[in-house]
């Protein structure tokens, strides 16, 4: 039996202002870095022994990672960076205001770019200010992988070989492990490991900085689920 812990960023400048957010590297608001510091309180009662951590390449992750595991005791385990659990990319709408989006072009069809399984957000070129083409963090990257704008569909896809082939090994191998990433990203997950329907998993929330713990069996199912808060 294996311990997986997601915890969602804390709340976000973005999340604050309520824009758009994606691969724009925001950080934590001072709110975000209290959710951040409670989960590790949390885990600390909790009693987790984690062996191994992955979080994006996102600064919000990254710190609410940090944050959890200094306050847990735990600072010092590994941990791996993977663009592959960033958030999904937002394409022309990162920077946007959700409620302004909201109006201009209803809120139904903002709550399918926000919800959908299938649908992508307008895109962005890579030669777009603001694409991701231009980060160094990305620059060992086939251009191709670069993505203009993502749905959940999409961010499943590239999420799922890196659970795969780092993540899932792991856990058989009996490993306790925490992943702080981020809604989307961490939605994706969830729909894999608990084996979602497309329809079902737009109604899936991740509350920020809320560690989600599973104890999984060899073969992976999920034997128990719980939310710490
Ligand atoms: O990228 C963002 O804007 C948020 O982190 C997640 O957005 P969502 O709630 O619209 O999926």
């Amino acid at each position: 039996m294996a311990k997986l812990v997601f915890i969602r960023h804390g709340q976000s400048e973005w999340n604050l202002s309520n824009q758009f957010t994606g691969w724009v590297d925001v950080d934590l608001s001072e709110e975000g870095v209290r959710q951040a510091q409670n989960a590790g309180a949390l885990l600390k009662q909790e009693g987790i022994e984690f062996d191994q951590a992955y979080t994006s390449v996102l600064t919000r992750a990254i710190k609410t990672l940090h944050y959890a595991l200094e306050g847990s005791g735990q600072l010092w385990i590994p941990e791996t960076k993977t663009w592959r659990l960033n958030e999904r990319h937002y394409g022309a709408l990162q920077g946007l205001n959700k409620k302004e989006t909201a109006e201009k072009y209803g809120d139904d069809q903002v709550h399918i770019w926000r919800r959908s399984y299938d649908t992508l957000p307008p895109l962005l070129s890579a030669d777009d200010e603001g694409s991701a083409a231009q980060d160094r963090r990305y620059a060992h990257l086939d251009p191709r992988a670069i993505p203009g704008g993502e749905n959940l569909k999409v961010t499943l896809e590239r999420v799922i070989p890196f659970w795969e082939d780092e993540i899932a090994p792991k856990l058989i191998d009996g490993k306790n492990v925490i992943i702080a990433a981020h809604g989307n990203s961490l939605r994706a997950l969830t729909k894999y490991i608990e084996n979602i329907s497309d329809d079902d998993i737009m109604d899936v929330e991740m509350a920020t900085g809320e560690p989600v713990v599973y104890d999984l069996d060899e073969k992976l199912n999920v034997v128990s689920k719980k939310k710490l808060n």
